[in-house]
Formats: structure tokens, C-alpha cells, sequence
């Protein structure tokens, strides 16, 4: 990527590439493709994918500071929100209104057995506010051990339920590095706020390994603050955030593409603007008009 960014502390990078070399040493250029733990094995807050080449030491140092800050916060909404549990609640409507109509254009009406995965979970906002209505089993992944154990607590109603009910099934205590999903498991796998936390080389070996995960029409959902341009790196808990056109050329870098994007509607506008992004692992279907086959059941003019 090379645009401009900053730090918070105001430093300008002329591109992300010298902003990643300068955080990540010479690990920044390694291979994207290294081998990761399964979530069996790995353990809380572990180095990333790329551990055992050369500059490690300066990848193992981004994320622990990160874990570190993360073990530093309060296992609450206001916590994971960074102050802003205000915004839960047009979270979670935003959220529904931009889920609603995927899912009935990707699986239909019909009663189905629907599973997610919720990336970076926290305590489990997400999933029991949201997803937890839409799936009948979502998993959770989040390395920092405290907020997993607060999730589980909270979502202990919601477990070793029935068949047909609504369960939160597992709960893994793994980075998003070092985690790769059972193969194809998950109609949905959602990732919000957490993917900054992953240099761009282990953002693109994360979906990679992911997409193994997805059901053949499973689709991805990133929901994400969106900086104005380039890039803002926050050196309290080593996130970057990034532009649209960024994410967009990683998206590529990955072999996604982009079936929906829609922003975040009524935030406080001290804040990021946040996009959704509805990701898919192959070029979605074009009508002749030129336009995306249109989810069936979205709002349309009579024509007499
Ligand atoms: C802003 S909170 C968002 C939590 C949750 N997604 C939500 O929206 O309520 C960021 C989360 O990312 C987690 N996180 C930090 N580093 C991570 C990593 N390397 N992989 C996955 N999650 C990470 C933090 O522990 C924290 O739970």
C-alpha cells in the first residue's frame, strides 16, 4: 500500500510498507504463507504465523503489546467498546439490517441449520446480541482469556441446548494468526474490530486459511473502522486502522470479493466511520443490467 499515514503520536509514514518495516523489522516482507497452529494447540496471546523467521522478535513484541493492552480492559461492554457502549445498540441494528437479506439471498427461506464463527469476540457482544438470533451455533474466537471466560458466563443460558435451538457451542482462546477454522463448517464467519490487530501479511494468511472454513455458499462479514485515507496506526494497543481503498486491495491480495458493502448508519462523529463488508470467495453473479443479482426480498418499485 502506498498511501500515507500516521501514528498517534503523530508520525507520518509515507507508505504502509515503511510504517510495517519499521514495526515489524524484516518479518514485514516474510512469507504469508507459514504454517499456523491449530486452535487445540495454540496458546493465549501467542507470537503469529511468521514467528520463526528471521526479526520474529519484533512480530512476537507487536502482538503482545496488544494482548497485553487487551488483559488491561474491563470484561464489560463499555470495555470492549473502548468507552462507547452507547454504540451497541445502533451496532447491532445496523448489523441485523445488513445480515437480514444475505442470508435470505444466500440460503433461502427454508428452515436451515445456520453456524458462525465470531472473530475477535470479546465477551461475546456480538454473538449474543446479534448473531445468537440469526444462527443456530456460533463459535467464538478471542486470545484474551478473561474476556472468553466473561463470554462464557454470559452465554451460559444459551448452551448445550437442543437441536433446534440457539447455542453458543465452542469457545476458543486462540489469536486470529494462529487460528485456522475446521473445514467447512461456518455459513457465516464475522469479524468486527479485531482484524487491525493483524499486520497486512497475516491479515491476507488469516482469510486465506478461513475461507477452508466457509460452506460452499458461506460468505465472510468484516465490519471495520475506515480511516479517511492510508492508514492510522494506534500505538496503545497496536491497531491499524485502515482506508476503504486499503482494505479493498488486500481483499484482492486475498481472493475475495466484495458481494455488499454498506456503512454503519448514526455513530457518534467523533468516531471512525465503519464499514460492512460482505465477502465472498468467488466473483458474484452479475445481472445483464450490470448490476448484482439483487437479494430477493429487498424493497423494489411496482411497475404496472
Ligand atoms: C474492540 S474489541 C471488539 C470485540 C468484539 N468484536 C465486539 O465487537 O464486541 C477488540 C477485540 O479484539 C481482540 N483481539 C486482540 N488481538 C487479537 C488478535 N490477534 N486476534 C483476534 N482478536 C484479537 C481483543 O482481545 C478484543 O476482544
Amino acid at each position: 500500500m502506498d498511501s500515507r499515514g500516521f501514528d498517534s503520536a503523530g508520525r507520518v509514514f509515507s507508505s504502509a510498507t515503511e510504517m510495517w518495516a519499521e514495526e515489524l523489522g524484516s518479518s514485514a516482507t516474510a512469507s504469508t504463507t507459514a504454517e499456523a497452529a491449530s486452535p487445540a494447540t495454540a496458546t493465549e496471546g501467542s507470537g503469529g504465523a511468521s514467528e520463526e523467521g528471521a526479526g520474529d522478535g519484533k512480530r512476537k513484541e507487536w502482538y503482545s503489546k496488544a494482548i497485553a493492552y487487551w488483559q488491561g480492559v474491563e470484561a464489560s461492554t463499555e470495555g470492549v467498546l473502548g468507552g462507547y457502549g452507547c454504540v451497541n445498540d445502533v451496532d447491532v441494528k445496523g448489523s441485523d439490517a445488513f445480515l437480514r437479506p444475505l442470508l435470505a439471498d444466500r440460503f433461502g427461506t427454508a428452515k436451515r441449520h445456520l453456524v458462525a464463527l465470531d472473530c475477535g469476540s470479546g465477551i461475546g457482544r456480538v454473538t449474543k446480541n446479534f448473531l445468537l438470533r440469526h444462527f443456530n451455533e456460533v463459535d467464538l474466537v478471542e486470545p484474551v482469556s478473561h474476556f472468553l471466560e466473561a463470554a462464557r458466563e454470559s452465554l451460559t443460558g444459551y448452551m448445550d441446548q437442543g437441536e433446534d435451538s440457539h447455542k453458543a457451542a465452542n469457545f476458543y482462546c486462540v489469536p486470529l494468526q494462529d487460528f485456522t477454522p475446521e473445514e467447512g463448517k461456518y455459513d457465516v464467519i464475522w469479524i468486527q474490530w479485531c482484524i487491525g490487530q493483524l499486520p497486512d501479511d497475516d491479515f491476507i494468511s488469516f482469510f486465506n486459511r478461513a475461507k477452508v472454513g466457509l460452506k460452499p455458499d458461506g460468505f465472510f462479514v468484516l465490519k471495520e473502522n475506515i480511516a479517511r485515507n492510508g492508514f492510522v496506526l494506534d500505538k496503545e494497543d497496536n491497531s491499524v486502522t485502515r482506508s476503504d481503498p486499503y482494505f479493498r486491495e488486500l481483499f484482492k491480495r486475498c481472493g475475495l470479493y466484495i458481494l455488499s458493502v454498506k456503512d454503519q448508519k448514526e455513530l457518534p462523529e467523533e468516531l471512525f466511520a465503519v464499514k460492512m463488508y460482505a465477502l465472498v470467495t468467488s466473483q458474484p453473479k452479475i445481472q445483464k443490467s450490470g448490476k448484482r443479482r439483487r437479494p430477493k426480498n429487498s424493497p423494489r418499485m411496482i411497475r404496472s
